[in-house]
């Protein structure tokens, strides 16, 4: 079909005006593909960290990993977007704070004005980019889009730090990108084959240049063209030099992607409603799955004009349930539903469904353990007590480079509170276990400060496999659940009992919208089917 004729008009609005650009930034050129994932086994005596250079593309799953770098989990990307406020850039940066969880190895805003696309990027956190006033400063205009980057696919590099801006035949556009593109090496080459030349090692060009090559027009037709060629999880948003915002979900909705609206009549795109808060931008509905909203503000004398079409083909969304067990900050709606109590819900089912009868004491593993250890108290009428307490200068854990920084890291982030633990039967509840380090060094401290019985309860379903659309988990064999059984991991970290929500009582707790939710990395149900590219030796880059 061609791609205007899937274009189907959802709805159309009319709010205001804006202005417009011209681009700026140039990358230089990657070796095609520049990183490879590799990591090492699990073995029973704990997670061997070492043997880096090893391809996981050969093992029996068929699965490929992009990151030589990362033998750990990571998380994704934060976007957002702000069509019609002054100061759009700075509006950014304070969205981009709120979302920094989701990225945290680069962060950067490009802004439109008087035609002109002007980016700032950076490696680091986004006070760390944005730290010296003149980088807000250099970027003027109302309309601007931002992104915090965590890699699935290309280096840790400034060069694949976004928005990313190229030029092309008709203009200059910037592009933000949430997500992961599952067919990316297939689309890279075919692309190289028709003579694309690549600046980047990320994913998120390939859409760029399939959105160049396209001969559709206008700018909407090319972008769904391009869509309807992925495959894999995209919460996009686009900046153009004709004053126009474009947003996309992939049909799937694996990512979380939202709008909302101040006082002023700016409308605000962005990953989650923790970062409307901030800017005090009113929620007002989720993007669907397989739409595009296109935000015209280049129409003289009038507000921005707001249109909707959507992507085809249509199928079952399949939204992330870990960004309700893990990702999303606890006080954003995501997909629809408070993260907060989805946790608490989870904590719930696994006070039922796991008991510990002579408990004297329910404590947290803190931050993210938090939700679902008050709710597992709730159901259980055990005490809730805060029996571990966090330093708040030391970073996540589960984004530390190596495994002994980060076992280093609980120990650093994390202090026991002798008298709530001492002689007790301690129920200790966490979201999730990913290679069980953090439950391990918990548990001995936990002993070490004299409690009788360490009860480990974890609100998710074990974790067997790698996410393939847009979180960098480890690939499956440093996922300790896919190594192990229940029992076995129960050894491993040391504790008396051990017990994870199950898959089912996870699924009920969504109720009928169980189906729309992608579980894959408890389950093995990938909505899409994970690469099976096998990558060259020769393309094992040294350490
Ligand atoms: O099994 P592991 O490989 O140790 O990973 C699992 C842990 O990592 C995460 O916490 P993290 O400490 O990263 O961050 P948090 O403070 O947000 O919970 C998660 O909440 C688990 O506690
Ligand atoms: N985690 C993400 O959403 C990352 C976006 C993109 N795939 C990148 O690697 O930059
Ligand atoms: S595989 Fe897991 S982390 Fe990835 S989208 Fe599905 S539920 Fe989310
Ligand atoms: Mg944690």
């Amino acid at each position: 079909m061609a791609a205007a004729a899937a274009v189907s008009l959802w709805f159309s609005t009319t709010a205001y005006r804006r202005r417009s650009y011209y681009s700026s930034r140039r990358h230089s050129s990657l070796p095609s593909v520049s990183r490879v994932k590799v990591c090492s086994p699990i073995l029973s005596t704990g997670i061997k960290s070492t043997l880096r250079t090893r391809i996981c593309s050969y093992q029996d799953d068929g699965e490929f990993l992009l990151d030589v770098e990362s033998d750990k989990p990571r998380e994704e990307c934060g976007v957002v977007g702000i069509v019609g406020d002054p100061d759009a850039a700075r509006l950014c940066s304070l969205a981009l704070h709120a979302l920094q969880h989701r990225g945290q190895e680069g962060a950067g805003i490009a802004s439109l004005d008087q035609g002109k696309i002007e980016s700032v990027v950076g490696l680091g956190l986004v006070n760390e980019v944005f730290s010296a006033p003149s980088k807000l400063a250099s970027l003027p205009g109302s309309m601007a889009i931002g992104h915090v980057r965590y890699s699935t696919a290309g280096a840790k590099s400034i060069l694949n730090v976004q928005p990313f801006v190229a030029g092309y035949r008709f203009g200059t556009v910037a592009v933000a990108h949430n997500g992961n593109i599952v067919n990316y090496h297939q689309l890279r080459a075919d692309l190289e084959d028709h003579g694309s030349i690549f600046n980047t090692s990320s994913d998120t060009e390939v859409i760029l240049h399939l959105m160049a090559t396209s001969r559709s027009r206008p700018f909407s037709a090319r972008l769904v063209e391009a869509c309807e060629k992925l495959e894999g999880a995209y919460s996009l948003v686009f900046l153009t030099q004709d004053n126009k915002m474009f947003v996309v979900r992939d049909p799937h909705g694996f990512r979380p992607l939202v709008m909302g609206r101040r006082s002023n009549g700016a409308i605000v795109f962005a990953s989650e409603t923790c970062a409307l808060d901030l800017i005090q931008a009113e929620y007002e509905r989720e993007v669907q799955p397989g739409e595009v909203i296109v935000v015209d503000a280049g129409i003289p004398n009038s507000p921005p004009a707001i249109s909707s079409m959507c992507l085809m083909p249509h199928v079952v969304r399949k939204a992330c349930v870990f960004e309700h067990v893990y990702f999303a900050l606890p006080h954003s709606i995501v997909f629809g539903r408070a993260v907060y109590q989805s946790r608490q819900t989870f904590g719930a089912m696994l006070a039922s469904e796991s008991p510990v009868p002579n408990a004297d004491v329910v404590i947290p593993v803190p931050d993210s353990g938090f939700y679902a250890a008050l709710g597992f108290s709730e159901k259980s009428g055990v005490p809730f007590q805060q029996g571990l307490i966090r330093s708040h200068y030391i970073g996540r854990t589960f984004i530390k480079p190596t495994q002994e920084t980060r076992d280093l890291g609980v120990r650093l982030k994390l202090a026991p509170v002798q008298g709530i633990l001492k002689d007790k039967v301690v129920v200790v509840v966490d979201d999730s276990i990913v290679r069980g380090t953090t439950s391990s060094k918990i548990v001995r401290l936990i002993k070490n400060a004299g409690a009788k019985e360490v009860h480990m309860r974890i609100a998710c379903p074990p974790i067997v496999g790698s996410c393939y659309y847009g979180v960098d988990t480890p690939c499956s064999k440093e996922l300790i659940s896919n190594q192990m059984d229940v029992e076995s991991v129960r050894k491993f970290i040391g504790s008396d009992s051990l017990a994870f929500l199950s898959l089912d009582n996870l699924r009920d707790s969504l109720g009928d919208e169980a189906p729309t939710y992608c579980d894959a990395c408890f389950s093995t149900n990938y909505p899409i089917p994970p690469p099976k590219e096998q990558v060259p030796p020769d393309m094992v880059l040294p350490l």
